[in-house]
């Protein structure tokens, strides 16, 4: 495959350009839906899972498109060869070229064997699985025992970035299936107080340390995991006792070993898992052993689901396809600066903050597979808090600020805590909140509301207004089930990588969290005296040098 392009040289871009400025920029969402009473039956695409229960509505009607615009930027697809990438990815070549890895989380979910994805270690996912099964299970029952022979109550998942926020994520949008008598603690930084308030929690009798690293070499994780076990090994006494008390999660089965986790302890996975697409892996562990490994299995069975879709429906009903195009138009076309996901559930309150690693971890790249800068936007800057905190707190500029930002919502049809009237006024602003943005609010209509005499107040009437086009896609999910969690999250990822494929982009490594680390490594001598503050610019150099003055301890 060829990838000696940008994505600004394909014919469809050039077009896509032409059309935003000849009838994109000026679409009315009033006229268009007044135009076309089929609109929404146009342009809304349902997904209901093979093997599972997971079923999603996804209507996209609410977005500055017309079929011409909508067909062209399927055609951009086609022509940045989104399918023969995909197809390359489930077959496991190596499209993580910068690292010369296979990309092939799809495998970890491949419980059916449907893709026959062929890499190094795809044979070993079912015993990993099993492993984790029987680990999980030993410890729900209680069979597994601490060191004094009391059943373990608390589990602590150390570790960050991609072996934290997915289990994180996935364990409370779950927790209506959680082990309640289980508590679950994450503590993936390396300021102290994260480990120091998990660990006030804790019995060191009672606690499982779940030390969730794929390099297994990790500053905060490894640090955090050092703490652990000095805190343990306080009452414990004996080192035997640590491999009833922490087990690892890794790529690098020779580091855990130094770390001293025995050999039945260790879960393994491989390096064709990115560690954000590394929650269906043995760094899912954490999530077997709060929701069981039955449920866990649903999570990758919906999520399986959504990557048979992904892979066998066409561009025009590719779901992850449609929405990465959609979000491209914006991006790239409107010069939107950011994208909000706004979750209408409590229990998905860290949905956002997980798929902000998705997302910009694997799309903020400048340099296109061909070696040359882009010329374009890329990652999307993606944010959101669920609703309806968000109304309360962001809204405002989503409706009448001077800035674009493409929205989409997502909400249960179901919920799993149905208490009075709270679900369907939840939805009543669900359902709101598109509307009010695509709609607006006229100024005839404002004025319709007032007093005579301030409909002569201009400023109060212009304040009123609400300009409407404001695009959104709507996302009904039947339950957050763990399949249909599963088929969302598989959706959204598939949506990423879909645009990084447009933007001939390595959406599968991430060389930018690189300098930062080194140069922390470079400065901690100085701040623990074994070298001095030098070769640093002046304003480095006068930071750390006011820390060393005013710092207590
Ligand atoms: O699991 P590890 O190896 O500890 O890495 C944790 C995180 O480190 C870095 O920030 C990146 O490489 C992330 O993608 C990764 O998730």
């Amino acid at each position: 495959m060829s990838f000696n392009h940008l994505a600004s040289e394909l014919p469809a871009w050039a077009k896509l350009q032409k059309l935003y400025e000849s009838k994109g920029k000026a679409i009315d969402l009033r006229k268009a839906f007044d135009a076309d009473p089929k609109r929404f039956e146009s342009y809304s695409r349902a997904f209901t899972g093979q093997k599972t229960d997971a079923a999603l509505l996804v209507d996209v009607s609410k977005n500055l498109i017309d079929d011409e615009i909508f067909a062209s930027l399927l055609d951009l697809a086609r022509e940045a060869k989104v399918e023969e990438q995909r197809d390359a990815m489930y077959a496991g070549e190596r499209i993580n070229s910068s690292e010369d890895r296979s990309v092939l989380h799809i495998a970890l979910r491949d419980l059916p064997g449907a893709f026959g994805s062929k890499a190094e270690g795809v044979d070993e996912v079912k015993g990993e699985l099993a492993h984790m099964k029987s680990f999980s299970d030993a410890v729900r029952s209680g069979a597994h025992k601490g060191y004094t022979g009391k059943a373990i109550k608390s589990i602590v998942n150390i570790g960050i970035g991609g072996s934290n926020l997915g289990p994180l994520m996935v364990t409370e949008a779950l927790k209506p299936y959680a082990k309640r008598d289980l508590a679950a603690h994450f503590v993936s930084n390396i300021d102290g107080t994260h480990m120091v308030e998990a660990l006030r929690q804790c019995d060191p009798e009672t606690t499982l340390f779940i030390v969730a690293s794929k390099t297994f070499t990790t500053q905060e994780t490894i640090t955090n995991a050092t703490t652990a076990r000095d805190w343990f090994l306080k009452t414990a006494g004996s080192k035997e006792h640590v491999s009833k008390h922490f087990v690892a999660l890794s790529t690098n089965v020779k580091a855990a070993t130094d770390f001293g986790i025995a050999e039945q302890n260790m879960f393994k996975f491989w390096d064709w898992v990115g560690g954000r697409y590394s929650l269906w892996s043995a760094i899912g562990l954490s999530i077997c052993l709060v929701i069981g490994y039955d449920n866990f299995e649903q999570v990758l069975l919906g999520a399986h689901d959504m990557d048979e879709h992904f892979k066998s429906a066409p561009l025009e009903q590719n779901i992850p396809v449609i929405l990465a195009v959609i979000g491209i138009w914006y991006n790239n076309f409107f010069g939107a600066q950011s994208y909000a996901q706004l979750c209408y559930d409590q229990y998905m309150h860290r949905f956002a903050a997980y798929f902000q690693q998705a997302s910009m971890e694997s799309n903020g790249k400048g340099v296109a597979k061909n070696g040359k800068p882009v010329n374009y936007e890329t990652g999307e800057i993606l944010w959101g808090e669920p609703g309806t905190d968000g109304q309360h707190a962001f809204y405002q500029l989503i409706h009448q600020g001077t800035k674009l930002v493409p929205a989409d919502f997502i909400a249960p049809v179901e919920t799993h805590n149905p208490t009075g009237q709270h679900h369907d006024i939840l939805l009543s602003n669900f359902f709101a909140q598109p509307e009010a943005l695509a709609f607006g609010k006229t100024e005839e209509e404002v004025k319709a509301e007032l007093s005579t005499e301030d409909q002569g107040n201009s400023f109060l009437v212009k304040s009123k207004i609400f300009s409407g086009n404001r695009p959104t896609n709507s996302i009904m999910i039947q339950k957050i089930s763990p399949a249909g969690l599963g088929a969302l999250l598989s959706m959204y990822e598939h949506k990423i990588a879909t645009q990084g494929f447009i933007w001939n982009i390595n959406s599968f490594d991430q060389w930018g969290v690189e300098l930062g680390k080194v140069l922390a490594k470079k400065i901690l001598p100085s701040l623990t005296g074994e070298k001095g503050v030098d070769g640093h610019d002046s304003s480095t150099t006068g930071l750390i040098n006011y820390y060393l003055k005013n710092r207590k301890q």
